[in-house]
């Protein structure tokens, strides 16, 4: 039993509060009543649906459901379990950035297994039976006797790193962020299942309009997340270095200042370079150089 979880307050998945903020950056406004998992928006005429991030490319897949924010990693067992030449009515339309983790193969760090093809024959325990099917599928070859070796995959719903402790398997597939879980029950991770951040999914056959409009709302706040705008002053006579440092996304604004040698600049950067561009941008003489947050931005490229 989870000990924060509490009947009136439910904690719900890891990706909940990051798409709360996603959408209210996106100005969707709506009242979540309590224990209902459906919402109607106010400013706009969409409903909003929590689901357990397992189910949501099933709904989006089949239709009921024009938008959907999940795991790529659920996107990848969904496709998986698909029958042989059936379609997977997901399309991706933006990869979010957060809710980064890695769906792993992992062994108990004391035993002799070193590499996944050890656990082909073998018993793996996992939430995510297609991927890890279609993983060991392509590691199964061929015995001696002419037979093929099959890996018994069975599913568990939760606390999959229990399973090689209880004896249940050999090893587990099971997702791995810090590598909190993995170390406290005594397992190592010897292979990469998928690797996996949180997307924007939408239904292939939506004939809703308001997808676009939705979809490029969450894109601009995504965006903006990823960049920061970066002002600064610099010596005209510098201005070509300057704007190797700081393009911009399209190209940097440049605004003429009373001192007439002198240039005021103000370019989009992406946040995780800003240091090394302020250090580049002193080292060319810039001055006064300010970073300011962007709240929220729109562009047809991007
Ligand atoms: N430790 C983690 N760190 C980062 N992302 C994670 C982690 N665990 C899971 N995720 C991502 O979040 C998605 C949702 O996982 P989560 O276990 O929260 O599902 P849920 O069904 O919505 O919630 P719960 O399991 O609490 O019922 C996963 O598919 C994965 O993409
Ligand atoms: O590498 P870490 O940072 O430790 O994160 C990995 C853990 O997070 C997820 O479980 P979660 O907390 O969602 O619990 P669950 O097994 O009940 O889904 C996942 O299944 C791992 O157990
Ligand atoms: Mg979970």
């Amino acid at each position: 039993m989870k000990s924060d979880s509490n009947e009136d307050e439910k904690i719900e998945g890891r990706l909940q509060q990051a798409t709360l903020d996603l959408l209210s950056g996106s100005d969707i406004q709506f009242r979540r009543e309590t224990r209902l998992d459906i919402a109607l928006v106010k400013n706009l005429p969409i409903a909003l649906i929590f689901l357990p991030a397992a189910d949501i490319p099933t709904f989006v897949g089949e239709g009921r459901v024009d938008l959907g924010i999940t795991g790529r990693d659920q996107v990848g067992e969904h496709d998986a379990a698909l029958a042989e030449g059936e379609e997977s009515g997901v399309a991706e339309v933006l990869d979010l950035g957060f809710g980064g983790c890695k769906l792993q193969v992992q062994v108990p760090e004391k035993g002799d297994i070193r590499e996944a093809k050890q656990l082909v024959g073998k018993n793996v325990v996992t939430s995510f039976t297609a991927l890890s099917t279609q993983f060991f599928a392509g590691l199964e070859g061929v015995t001696e006797r002419g037979g093929s070796l099959k890996t018994k995959i069975k599913y568990v719903g939760g606390s999959v790193e229990a399973a090689c402790a209880l004896g249940v398997a050999d090893g587990i597939v099971d997702l791995v962020e810090s590598g909190e879980t993995m170390k406290a029950a005594g397992l190592k991770a010897i292979d990469t299942v998928v690797q996996s951040t949180a997307v924007l999914i939408k239904s292939k056959n939506t004939k809703n309009e308001l997808v676009d409009l939705i979809a490029s709302r969450i894109r601009g706040v995504i965006d903006a997340q990823k960049y920061v705008l970066c002002q600064y002053n610099i010596p005209r006579a510098q201005l070509v270095a300057a704007t190797k440092i700081t393009p911009g996304k399209r190209a940097p604004t440049v605004t003429a200042l009373e001192e007439a040698e002198w240039v005021a600049i103000s370019a989009m950067v992406e946040k995780k370079k800003i240091a090394t561009v302020m250090d580049e941008l002193t080292t060319v003489g810039a001055t006064d150089i300010l970073v300011l947050k962007i709240e929220n931005t729109r562009s047809p490229s991007s």
